[in-house]
Order: structure tokens, then C-alpha cells, then sequence
């Protein structure tokens, strides 16, 4: 469920006429969702019918709230089409609705992809490097709280409590990518998505059509997005839950990225290391989630297993010093 915060009909129609967009036509809550509560909304003025998403921000960073809006705005203005604050009639962009600070954005059309084809990595791979240029020379600036540093210390700490049974492999894999951190490469760096999954982006047939959820972009490595997105769209698994890297989609986000941005030999040398940190850290926040929601049924909880067995095939991949054209 995603309506943590249930509205009636007069809330939102009163909120809506604040904005100079017609009359309400309908509203319906958004399922699915498992951080904030989203209500899809249409407008109609002068017989044009308009769809928006409301927005209460129920948890996560909300003092941060204004860099979001400044981000969205910025990517919104550079021709990236992103759930952009749209200011009220006073030119509020951050309102408050039931003690929730609330935000009205487009709607952006289309689906979540479910098959990943080769063109449609292409388009990911543009998009991509389209924000990481649109960023990479702004002010705009976030830490992440979930740091490479802070993936490796909970990633230690779980391998004490829940991850046991992986001592032997994880251990070493865990202390390698301490001592890659320890002096971090050089590489460039944006604003980055940060959780660029197939679930944060609404797609048509082979085309991005927008990007949603940036509630994890921080300024840090813009590779480390280009490893989120292929560790989440151009991996399978196979019947007995194994990962299936699929290469043609991932040559083909690369060649999209490479239509705007250069990948330097810095980024090239460090892929390997970033495809683990990129599995690790979803392995670790997952399980942290599982933790903490297990008893929480309403909040769906995704699997966190798929990324361990990910980060164990990198992890052999390493040992085995494959090189990228092994695989
Ligand atoms: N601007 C938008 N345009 C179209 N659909 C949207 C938009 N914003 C949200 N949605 C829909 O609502 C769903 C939930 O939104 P969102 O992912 O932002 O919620 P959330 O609670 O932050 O979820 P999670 O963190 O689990 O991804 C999305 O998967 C999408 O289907
Ligand atoms: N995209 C994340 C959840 C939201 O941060 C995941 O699939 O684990």
C-alpha cells in the first residue's frame, strides 16, 4: 500500500485550486509505492484535461527537501522530463497538507518497462549522461547517507549478524573493497539518480519517457549510476536464481552514454569494483528493510537475496580477473 496518509476529496479538490488548473475532475491513490503517499490527480480547464501526481512526504529527507525541487526544476529546465514541483499561484513549489510537506508534479505517461531490450538501454544510457551533463558543472550538492563507506561498515555488520553463513567469500570480497576505498579513484562526477531501478522510470515501447523518485541523488560517481541501472536492467535470473548478465543491453546503454559523455580509463579500470559496491549497497539497504518492515505487511519488502548472489558473481568475476570482453 501507498496511501499512508488517507485524503478526502474536499482536501485535495481545496489544495488543487491553488494552482490555476480548472476544476478537479478525479483522484485515485497510487499503489505500490513504499516511502511516500501519491495520489494521481486530473485537472480539466476549458475542456483540457491535465494529470498530475500529489505528493505527502511521509519520511526520508525532508529538510533536504528544497535541494529535490532545486534538482527537479534544474533537470526540468535543461529538457529532462522529471516530476518537477509546479508552484502554486503565491510561487509555492513546497506545501503542507496534513502536517505533510506536499508537492504537486506532472504526471509522467507511460509504464514501467518490464522487457529491457538493447534500444531501450541505448535511451537509458542517453538519459543518463543527459543528467550527469545537465549537473556536473552546478552548484546543486547532497551527500549521500548511504555512502561507499557507509555500504562497506553495514555490510560488515550484517555479515556478523545475518550473513553468517557467507563468511567465507565475503569476508575478503568485503575487505577489498575497503582497501580500493581507503584511496578512492579519481572519476567524474554529477548529480546522480542513485536508484535508477526499472520502477523509476516510465517508459513507451523503446523510449525513456521520464525518470521519477530521485529522493536518493546525491553529487558522487557518475558511474556508480551507470552500475545501479545495469545491475537492475540488464540482469536476469535464470530458474534456479542465478544472475544472467545480458551484455548486449549493457554494451548498448554504453554506447547510448557514449553518444554525450566520454567514459575515462579510470572508469574502465574501476567497472568491476563499482558493479560490486552498486550490488552491495542494494543487498545491504534491502536487508536493512527486511529488518526493519518484516512486521510491517503493508510495506511490500523487496527480495534482498538476487543482490548477494549479484555481488558474489562480480566477486568471482574479479578473482578470476575476467576482462570486459570475457564477459
Ligand atoms: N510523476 C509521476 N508520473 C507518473 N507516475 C508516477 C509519478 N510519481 C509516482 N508515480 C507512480 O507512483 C508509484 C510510486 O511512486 P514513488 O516510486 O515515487 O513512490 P515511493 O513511495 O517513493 O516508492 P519507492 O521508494 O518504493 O519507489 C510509481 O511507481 C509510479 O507508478
Ligand atoms: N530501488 C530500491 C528501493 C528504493 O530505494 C530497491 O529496489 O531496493
Amino acid at each position: 500500500m501507498s496511501v499512508f496518509t488517507p485524503l478526502q476529496e474536499d482536501e485535495i479538490r481545496e489544495f488543487i485550486s491553488d494552482y490555476n488548473l480548472g476544476d478537479m475532475e478525479s483522484y485515485q491513490g497510487i499503489q505500490g509505492g513504499s516511502e511516500n503517499t501519491n495520489f494521481f490527480v486530473t485537472t480539466a480547464s476549458s475542456g483540457h484535461q491535465q494529470h498530475w501526481v500529489l505528493t505527502l512526504i511521509e519520511r526520508g529527507p525532508v529538510d533536504e527537501l528544497p535541494f529535490f525541487i532545486d534538482l527537479l526544476e534544474s533537470l526540468h529546465t535543461s529538457g529532462l522530463s522529471v516530476p518537477y514541483a509546479l508552484p502554486d499561484r503565491h510561487q509555492q513549489r513546497i506545501r503542507h497538507l496534513k502536517g505533510r510537506p506536499a508537492l504537486l508534479q506532472p504526471c509522467l505517461p507511460g509504464e514501467h518497462p518490464t522487457c529491457i531490450t538493447p534500444e531501450l538501454s541505448h535511451a537509458l544510457g542517453v538519459w543518463l549522461a543527459r543528467m550527469h551533463s545537465a549537473t556536473e558543472n552546478t552548484s546543486l550538492n547532497r551527500q549521500s547517507d548511504r555512502s561507499p563507506q557507509w555500504v562497506v561498515t553495514q555490510a560488515r555488520s550484517l555479515l556478523r549478524s545475518h550473513w553468517q553463513s557467507h563468511q567465507q567469500w565475503l569476508a575478503p570480497a568485503l575487505d577489498q573493497l575497503a582497501d580500493w576505498l581507503q584511496s578512492p579513484p579519481t572519476m567524474p562526477v554529477s548529480i546522480i539518480h542513485g536508484d535508477l531501478f526499472r520502477d523509476n522510470a516510465m517508459v513507451s515501447g523503446n523510449s525513456i519517457n521520464g525518470v521519477i523518485d530521485f529522493y536518493n541523488a546525491y553529487r558522487g560517481w557518475t558511474l556508480m549510476d551507470m552500475a545501479i541501472c545495469v545491475n537492475d536492467w540488464c540482469i536476469d535470473f535464470d530458474n534456479s536464481m542465478q544472475p544472467r548478465i545480458q551484455r548486449k543491453n549493457i554494451q548498448a546503454l554504453f554506447s547510448g552514454y557514449r553518444t554525450i559523455k566520454h567514459l575515462t580509463p579510470s572508469e574502465s579500470e574501476h567497472w568491476l569494483s563499482m558493479l560490486q559496491l552498486a550490488a552491495l549497497r542494494f543487498w545491504v539497504s534491502r536487508q536493512q528493510s527486511w529488518k526493519q518492515q518484516a512486521a510491517t505487511l503493508e510495506i511490500t519488502v523487496k527480495d534482498p537475496a538476487p543482490f548477494g548472489r549479484l555481488f558474489r558473481l562480480y566477486r568471482e568475476l574479479q578473482l578470476s580477473n575476467a576482462s570486459d570482453a570475457d564477459w
